[in-house]
């Protein structure tokens, strides 16, 4: 089988005189979480969208699961699951007759009442949507995502209006499908959400890429000057270096014991990130 599972090279889509992609190359190989970060407007959901079939592209060559999603048919929809952003529709349906319903659509779904559990819905199975919180209704929207065991998931900002608690189990969740062979392609504005899923990143700004790599490395982070600060006479002091170790050699031989509250940090990839817009 073919290892890429999506392929995109000179994308490009013009709204008018707005041009929203400018020319976007990516490969996504499968298995892989890949994140796609971006400020407001900068084109990530109109590249998702021509990915999923529901935009048309001005130019470019687009491969998605092997398939030019702009004239693939059913077979290849149902091998693609897409979490959009909740609707109101539905509201007299119980989670559980609307899981159902949507698994029908495909040929091999998953047990809607274990997809039910595996968002931590199952107290919730019996429950109208319209009697839901809005994070319980964006829970339902990630189980219409999944439950028909798509090869390649699309998730748009899926944890937006989550509990911190809800949404390291939903992490869970996502790591799990990834560990399963799931190719997801996450679009998120938490940053701690993609360094924690993402194998790797893209960062997309005025429709064209800015920067690509894993999260450790993404835009010089690994070899970016690190910062080493301690306490000294009741003093916080700190330095940048591109030589943290020696810094650190220099500390312990001037302090007989422990170096009092001793950090040594690089940039996060929210500095990065920020850094890198700003130069776009
Ligand atoms: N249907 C449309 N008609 C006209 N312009 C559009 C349309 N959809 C998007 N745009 C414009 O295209 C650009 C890219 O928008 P897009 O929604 O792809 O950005 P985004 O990166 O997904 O932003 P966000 O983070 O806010 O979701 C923006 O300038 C937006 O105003």
């Amino acid at each position: 089988m073919d290892d890429t599972a999506v392929k995109v090279s000179g994308l490009t889509k013009r709204y008018g005189a707005v041009t929203a992609v400018d020319g976007i190359d990516l490969e996504i190989r499968r298995g892989e979480v890949f994140g796609l970060l971006g400020p407001n407007g900068a084109g990530k959901s109109t590249t998702v969208e021509i990915l999923e079939g529901y935009r048309r592209r001005d130019a470019g060559e687009v491969r998605v699961l092997g398939e030019d999603p702009a004239h693939a048919g059913r077979a290849w929809r149902s091998r693609i699951g897409v979490v959009l952003q909740s609707s109101n529709d539905h509201a007299e349906l119980t989670v559980r007759e609307l899981v159902r319903h949507v698994a029908g659509y495909y040929p091999d779904p998953h047990d809607p009442d274990e997809v039910i559990e595996r968002v931590g819905l199952a107290e919730k199975a019996g429950t109208r949507l319209r009697r839901l919180s809005g994070g319980q209704r964006r829970r339902v929207d990630v189980a219409l995502g999944i439950v028909g065991r798509p090869e390649l998931l699309f998730l748009d900002e899926p944890t937006t209006g989550f509990d911190p608690e809800v949404r390291r189990r939903f992490w869970d969740l996502i790591a799990g499908l990834a560990d399963d062979g799931t190719t997801i392609v996450l679009t998120s504005h938490y940053l701690d959400e993609v360094e924690a899923l993402a194998d790797r990143i893209a960062v997309i700004a005025g429709g064209r890429v800015v920067a690509e790599g894993d999260p450790a490395t993404l835009g010089g982070r690994a070899t970016a000057k690190a910062t080493v600060s301690w306490l000294e006479d009741g003093v916080r002091r700190s330095v940048e270096t591109d030589e943290p170790t020696r810094t650190v050699r220099e500390l312990a031989a001037r302090f007989p014991g422990e170096v009092p509250e001793l950090t040594v940090t690089r940039p996060t990839l929210e500095e990065v990130y920020l850094g890198l817009i700003r130069q776009a």
